[in-house]
């Protein structure tokens, strides 16, 4: 499944996290005799899927041409072709004075601010002089250099939305993540500072636009100020909710023209259907996405919000572990985090902590029972060290467990508990072979998720919330 998602400042094409995006499909590719047989990963596919003839000499231009199109932003002229820009209201109004402002000169001319609309963010940095380099990221057998740009986000000295006739609403959808407050935050100071008055919070997500007991919640600078002290989210989450209709009906019916929606894959399918809902209805509304996944797997982005936050806190847990596996006699401990489809938290954390003997993630497979299984080694472990401590992230192993089929609200799949069937597994293979061991099994998934974000986190959100809100009017 594919699905857009927008960042603020740029729109970008990933296949759904379920396909975890950093660990991207492989597909085949069969080329004419003068070049070899190449297997191209999903990223580096053209835009509707086809593969890449390496043997067209022009193959590189066209992959910059493909790869701009992907990349290009919807606009409220595309549709409204009459919509007349006027002067940002944003930077010139709201800005802190400069020192040089007090030495007289003319702080409008002065000042560089704004974003040219051209500019454009290099993707990757690193040139790869052979495909058989360490961590060689190539599109063609010949591991070319190929430029992948991005649009830059930022303040343009153009606006197509007047303040005083915005009504911007914020939603919140998914599971939790820590920093949601901070971006809310960031967005409604920054709405303000365009001088948008009308401000709106939708509650428990995209529920709120159809349930008829919540109202919608008045925002502020005073309202929001503090909110970033504090983890979850000020207007609630839920999975589930209405159809995509509904939501545009309620929308008309409010009269929000900027939508701000806050949350992962799913969300962000529900953002792209009232998006195409609008553009139907000839509604004119600026629909933003930003992006929350506290697994960290969206492609071309190095850390989604929460992230941070998450590993961090992944590491009580595991000291946890290790100090209650260290201080029994043959004691092991099992760590469960979150990661549905990638093993980013897990991984960082074990490796950030320095006390995991086993990360098991979803990226890999493995097997619990027999001589190169996951047993054995902690049978190894108990008789060389005296201990064990395993971290797995909950989509690890999966075919590991009986499926149940179920969905949530939302129709994502409801994993089996990998951590609990290893903790069932060890108690019944120590006790087989009579060893002793004391075994151990910690879930903190909710302690983590409902953490208040952490400094990094915390500056990342705001400058997601900035751009989002940037990016809403222009
Ligand atoms: N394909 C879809 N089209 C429209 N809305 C969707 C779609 N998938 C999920 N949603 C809605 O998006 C919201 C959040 O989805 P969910 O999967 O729970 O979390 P996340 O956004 O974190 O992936 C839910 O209200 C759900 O109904
Ligand atoms: O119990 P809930 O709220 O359905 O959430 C459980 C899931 O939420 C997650 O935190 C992911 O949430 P999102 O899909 O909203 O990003 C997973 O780690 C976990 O499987
Ligand atoms: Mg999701």
């Amino acid at each position: 499944m594919s699905h857009v998602v927008t960042l603020p400042g740029l729109t970008v094409t990933t296949s759904s996290s379920s396909s975890s995006s950093s660990y991207p499909h492989i597909h085949s590719l069969t080329t004419t005799r003068l070049c070899s047989k190449v297997r191209v990963s999903a990223q580096f596919k053209s835009h509707d899927s086809t593969p890449i003839d390496f043997c067209d000499p022009d193959w590189k231009h066209k992959f910059k041409q493909d790869f701009q199109e992907r990349f290009s932003l919807p606009h409220v002229t595309d549709i409204f072709h009459d919509t007349p820009p006027m002067p940002s209201t944003f930077c010139l109004q709201h800005r802190t004075p400069m020192v040089r402002d007090f030495a007289g000169s003319n702080p409008s001319k002065e000042w560089r601010g704004y974003i040219n609309d051209n500019d454009r963010v290099l993707l990757k940095t690193i040139y790869y002089s052979s495909s058989t380099s360490a961590g060689a990221e190539c599109i063609d057998p010949g591991c070319s250099w190929v430029e992948q740009w991005v649009h830059r986000a930022g303040p343009r000295e153009k606006i197509y939305f007047k303040p005083e006739e915005v009504k911007a609403a914020i939603v919140t959808c998914g599971g939790l993540c820590p920093g949601l407050n901070d971006v809310i935050r960031q967005l409604v100071i920054t709405l303000e500072a365009y001088g948008v008055k009308k401000i709106v919070g939708i509650p428990f997500g995209y529920r709120g636009f159809s349930d008829k007991e919540f109202s919608e919640v008045p925002l502020s600078r005073n309202v929001v100020q503090n909110i970033h002290l504090s983890g979850g989210s000020l207007l609630g989450v839920s999975r589930g909710g209405p159809a995509v209709n509904e939501i545009v009906d309620s929308l008309e019916e409010r009269g929000i023209n900027m939508l701000f929606v806050l949350g992962g894959n799913g969300t962000h399918a529900g953002a792209n259907a009232i998006h195409d809902e609008c553009r139907r209805r000839r509604y004119m509304v600026s629909v933003i996405g930003v992006p929350k996944t506290i697994d960290n797997d969206i492609l071309l982005l190095d850390k989604t919000f929460g992230f941070d936050t998450a590993v961090e806190e992944a590491q009580r847990a595991i000291n946890s572990a290790y100090i209650e596996a260290h201080s029994a006699y043959h004691g092991i401990g099992i760590v469960k985090l979150m990661g549905r489809s990638s093993g980013f938290i897990a991984m960082h954390a074990s490796l950030a902590s320095g006390q995991i003997d086993i990360c098991l993630i979803p990226e890999v497979p493995f097997k619990l029972h027999g001589q190169n299984g996951v047993l054995s080694h902690m049978k190894h472990l108990i008789e060389t060290k005296g201990s064990a401590v395993i971290c797995v992230a909950e989509g690890a192993g999966q075919g590991l467990l009986q499926k149940t089929h179920a969905t949530d609200a939302s129709g994502n799949a409801v994993l089996g508990d990998i951590g609990g069937y290893i903790q069932q597994e060890t108690r019944k293979y120590f006790k087989e072979i009579g060893i002793h061991a004391d075994i151990k099994y910690i879930d903190p998934t909710y302690m983590i998720r409902a953490c208040r974000a952490n400094a990094s986190d915390g500056i990342l959100c705001a400058v997601l919330g900035q751009n989002a809100g940037i990016v809403a009017s222009q």
